[in-house]
Formats: structure tokens, sequence, C-alpha cells
């Protein structure tokens, strides 16, 4: 193939439809036969709802980490959901321009903040990102994610972010599996000192419950 062909190819896939759904999905993140819908547990935020931060440290939603995303994300219809994320200065990676590592978080935090809406714990098993352009720091990303189909334990979604507005085009893509898990996950595996703060604040508590399926 000629280099300007090739050059044609590349951007031709950069400007492919701009839904997510047009996107093959590798085939572990292709559900299963026997996957359904997702359903809306029925104290689920409601729609246009803040979720809040689960966890005041976290690195995507913390408002107690300094140089976190603090992302915001909101209950949408259905199983989905709307966030946004400003760049800021502390999250460049090429000088001016957001870290694709960063860009993969703000996905991976909006889509675990999907599993509120079936109020499941989960964690990430399989994070697949496109990056289709350039995020300047000072841009607002406009992130909105569904869950598509739940099979067992197995949880599948996918995202996208928007610059410009919440319909400008795609910046950053991605799909993903995350799994069910119990609270023992965390209990046993996280450092014992965030472990014995979170367990002894109510407030954080009561987040947790809010996780968990017929609390
Ligand atoms: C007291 C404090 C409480 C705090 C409460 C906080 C609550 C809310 C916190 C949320 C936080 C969100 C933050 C953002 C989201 C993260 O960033 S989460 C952090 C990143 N993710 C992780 O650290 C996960 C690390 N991985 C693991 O712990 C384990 O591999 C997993 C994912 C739990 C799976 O292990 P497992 O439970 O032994 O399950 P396993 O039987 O291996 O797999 C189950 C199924 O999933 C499939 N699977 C598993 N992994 C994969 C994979 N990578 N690819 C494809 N398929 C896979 C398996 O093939 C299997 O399929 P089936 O055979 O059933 O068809």
């Amino acid at each position: 193939m000629s280099t300007e062909n090739h050059h044609r190819d590349d951007r031709d896939r950069r400007e492919r439809p701009k839904s997510a759904a047009a996107e093959p999905a590798p085939p572990s993140l292709v559900p299963p036969p026997n996957a359904l819908p997702p359903v809306r547990h029925p104290d689920a935020p409601a729609p246009g709802e803040l979720l809040g931060s689960h966890y005041d440290h976290c690195f995507g939603c913390g408002e107690g980490q300094p140089h976190g995303l603090h992302l915001q994300a909101r209950a949408g219809d259905g199983v989905t959901i709307t966030a946004e994320f400003t760049v800021q200065s502390a999250h460049q990676g090429a000088p001016g321009l957001a870290h694709g590592g960063v860009l993969a978080t703000a996905l991976d935090e909006t889509l675990g903040s999907l599993n509120w809406l079936l109020r499941v714990i989960a964690v990430t098993g399989r994070l697949e990102t496109d990056f289709v352009r350039p995020v300047p720091v000072g841009t607002v990303l406009f992130l909105q994610a569904e869950i598509t189909a739940v099979a067992g334990r197995k949880i599948y979604s996918r995202a996208q972010g928007r610059i410009g507005g919440p319909d400008g085009p795609v910046a950053v893509r991605a799909q993903a599996l995350f799994i069910e898990v119990k609270v023992e996950h965390f209990t046993e595996n996280g450092r014992a000192d965030e472990i014995r703060a979170v367990m002894s604040d109510p407030d954080q508590i009561r987040r947790v419950r809010a996780f968990e399926v017929n609390p």
C-alpha cells in the first residue's frame, strides 16, 4: 500500500461514525449468547442525579486527591452515565496534551460508575481504549457510558469521551469488561491502614452499602 493510501486509511479510521457501537469488539469483550440486557436497580440514583464520589481518595473521583481527575458522574436514563472531567496541567503527557493513561483512567472511572446503577460492586477486568484525537490541557472531556450486557458476574460496557461539547467529536472511546466482586476483594487485598480508615467512617460505609445488591 502506498504511503498516501496508508495515511488516508488512518484518517478514515479516525473519522468513522461517532458511536462506540460501530467498533467491533475483541472476543473477550463480546457478550456470550446467554448474556442478558442490564437491569437498572429500582433504588439506583434517578436520571440527572450526581453520583458523588465512591471514595474520597479515589484518583478518578475523590475530592481528597489534589491532582486527581475530580470526575463528576451523573446517572442517565436506563443503564447509562454521563460524566465530565477537565484536563489539568498535572495530567499532561506531551507538552500541553493530556496523558493517554489519564484519559484511560477517566474512561475507567466513568465505566466503573455505571455499576452504581446495578448496585453491584465490580472491578475492571479488561479495558480496551482507542485514542482518536489529542486532548489539550484545559479541555473538558464529556463522557458517556452504558452497560450493554450482563452474563453472571461479567458486566460488558462501553464509553466515549467527546471534546468541544457533549455532541463534539469523539476523542477517546473504550470497551470494557467489569467483574462483580464481594467487599472482601477490597478488605482482603487493600492496605490495612486505608481499609481500617474506611471501615471506621460511617459516611464511607453508607457509600459502600449503596453498591451492594439487596443491602
Ligand atoms: C471496605 C472497602 C470497600 C470499598 C468498596 C468500593 C466499591 C467500588 C470500588 C470501585 C472502584 C472503581 C475504580 C474504577 C475501576 C477500577 O479501576 S478497578 C481496579 C482495577 N482492577 C483490578 O484491580 C482487578 C484485578 N483483578 C482481579 O482482582 C481478578 O482478576 C478479578 C477481575 C476479580 C477476576 O478474578 P476472579 O474473581 O477470580 O474471577 P475469574 O473466575 O478469574 O473470572 C470470572 C470471569 O471473568 C472472566 N475474566 C476475568 N478477567 C478477565 C479479563 N481480564 N479479560 C477477560 N475476561 C476476564 C473470566 O474468564 C471468567 O469468565 P467465565 O469463565 O465466568 O465465563
